[in-house]
């Protein structure tokens, strides 16, 4: 007997709850099925095995447990929760070991596009005269900072630049700080309001400046960039992919 080939995907949320699952839930689309979603005491382990894909927007503490239960499964992953640490990473790399998982700070397109012009223009504004500085802002109950889309424009201006981001990092400035040092890629974090996400880049040099500047006005804009992943990832081969290769970009 033939497959049935319309059987909907089965769609699992890990942060049912929070701001990004409730978004994503409700706008699921045809073709889909929410089969379960899980808070932070939910097992998210028993999620993986009832579901085709599962989305991730939760909390950085929960980035590793929940890498290895990817590893154990090979279910495919989209992961958009942020302020991970390099143990988290690795961990998540581990995972994509064994299966397909799409992983990005920032599910929107038009920022999928803001990262790839951060590049180009750091590859040509030398960084001798033109200072990097990222500033963003976003709603009062966000908790990491900087937000995981600043520092991934930040790394895009340092792959622009040939330069390793750690090496050229400014953390957070108070008191005698000193002159700005040469190359340097500065953050300031803004929070306040019901803000959902705004992030600009500036290269500033003696005479002028130039910026990108990204405004999320809803949260359904990550929302269907996180649901587009993971109709992608389903059935994809084991891999660390981003929004890139979501939207044929590479
Ligand atoms: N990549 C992107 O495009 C975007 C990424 N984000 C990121 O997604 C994450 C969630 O954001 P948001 O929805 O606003 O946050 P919320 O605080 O609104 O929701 C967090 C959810 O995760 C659950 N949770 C909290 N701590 C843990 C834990 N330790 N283990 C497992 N689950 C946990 C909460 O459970 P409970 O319901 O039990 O409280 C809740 O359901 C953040 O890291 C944020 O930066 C946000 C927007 C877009
Ligand atoms: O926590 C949020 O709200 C957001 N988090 C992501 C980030 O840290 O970059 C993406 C978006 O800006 C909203």
């Amino acid at each position: 007997m033939a497959a049935d080939t319309a059987a909907p995907l089965r769609i699992g949320i890990a942060g049912r709850d929070g701001r990004m699952g409730r978004a994503i839930a409700a706008i699921l689309p045809e073709g889909t099925v929410l089969a379960g979603g899980i808070g932070r005491e939910g097992d998210f382990a028993g999620l993986v095995e009832i579901c085709d894909v599962v989305i991730d927007f939760t909390h950085a503490t929960a980035i590793g447990p929940h890498a290895g239960a990817i590893a154990l499964s090979g279910r495919p992953w989209v992961l958009g929760t942020t302020g991970g640490d390099a143990v988290d990473q690795a961990r998540v790399a581990e995972a994509a070991a064994h299966a397909p998982v799409v992983q990005a700070a920032n599910f929107s397109p038009g920022v999928v596009l803001a990262t790839h012009l951060a590049k180009l223009m750091a590859a040509a504004l030398p960084a001798g005269s033109y200072d990097a500085e990222i500033v963003e802002m976003h709603h009062r109950l966000k908790r990491d900072a900087p937000s995981g889309t600043a520092l991934a424009l930040g790394r895009a201006v340092a792959d622009g630049r040939e330069m390793a981001f750690d090496a050229v990092r400014l953390r957070a400035r108070e008191g005698e700080t000193g002159p700005r040092p040469p190359g340097g890629i500065g953050f300031a974090a803004l929070r306040g309001g019901a803000i959902v996400g705004e992030h600009e880049l500036r290269f500033t040099s003696d005479t002028e400046q130039l910026a990108i500047v990204h405004r999320a006005f809803d949260r359904s804009v990550f929302a269907q960039g996180a649901i587009r992943a993971a109709i992608w990832a389903a059935g994809r081969t084991p891999g660390l992919y981003g929004m890139g290769d979501v939207l044929g970009l590479g």
